[in-house]
């Protein structure tokens, strides 16, 4: 059963407000996307990548990320749609014929460079086992539930988990529960969800509160912090 990873790199970044798409600000002089990418590049596990972006910057990612950091396990680069889900979907697509029924498909943001291998390994080995699998955190605040401004509800916090990336499947469980999704117009936040929605058990993995989505500014100062640390 063959690895591939589905990263989607689509999105606008309208909440980092910066000039430049926030898949390509530079951390420590390298692009987001591109130290996203080279995880996936490193691990022996993966056997090709699909990367989904806007379609007017196909030509910039081709030269300037994927050519530029030798990203040779790069099989295709897919212009994206209007959101994550429907970015998700025209990669999920775009592997037909590639990927096999049974291979699983890491799906991970863009914008998470800080995924490590072992993530990677464990979101693996889950989906081998699980109709899907979930990386992601126990929260650490307590969440409100609030309605026009007043609160309605207080989950008990052992519930609640942040759901990270990657978001590990089998390609024909990820493939079809996405194509109803699309059928039935609807829209979902995570990959997850559209399994959830059927009935599909899907299996939390522990991800590590590094493995953040960067998206606002202050994120790039915690992204800064965590490269320092990483680095040492
Ligand atoms: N139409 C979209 C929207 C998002 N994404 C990708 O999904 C990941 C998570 O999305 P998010 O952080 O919300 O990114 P943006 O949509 O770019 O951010 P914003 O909502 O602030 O515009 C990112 O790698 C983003 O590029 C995508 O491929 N296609
Ligand atoms: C998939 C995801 O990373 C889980 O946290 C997230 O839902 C995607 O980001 P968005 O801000 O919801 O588009």
């Amino acid at each position: 059963m063959a690895v591939f990873a589905l990263i989607p790199a689509a999105g606008m970044g309208k909440r980092m407000g910066a000039s430049i798409n926030k898949q390509y600000l530079l951390l420590d002089g390298v692009p987001i996307l591109a130290r996203t990418l080279e995880v996936f590049q490193r691990s022996p596990l993966v056997g090709g990548i699909f990367v989904v972006i806007p379609q007017d910057e196909i030509p910039f990612c081709r030269e300037q990320v994927v050519e530029q950091y030798g990203l040779s396990k790069v099989r295709s680069i897919v212009p994206g749609g209007a959101e994550r889900q429907q970015s998700v979907l025209n990669g999920l697509r775009a592997m037909e014929g590639v990927a096999a029924d049974d291979d699983v498909v890491l799906i991970h943001d863009g914008v998470r460079p800080f995924v490590s291998e072992d993530i990677l390994s464990r979101a693996t080995a889950a989906a081998r086992e699980n109709d899907g699998a979930l990386v992601a955190v126990p929260a650490k605040d307590t969440v409100k539930v609030v309605e026009n401004g007043v609160i309605t509800a207080t989950p008990p916090r052992e519930t609640l988990w942040l759901a990270q990336t990657p978001q590990a499947f089998r390609y024909c469980v990820i493939r079809a529960a996405h194509e109803i999704a699309d059928a039935e117009r609807f829209l979902g936040t995570d990959d997850s969800m559209l399994l959830e929605r059927l009935g599909r058990p899907v299996r939390i993995v522990v991800g590590d509160y590094r493995n953040a989505k960067i998206t606002t500014p202050e994120d790039m100062v915690l992204a800064e912090a965590f490269l320092k640390e990483k680095q040492q």
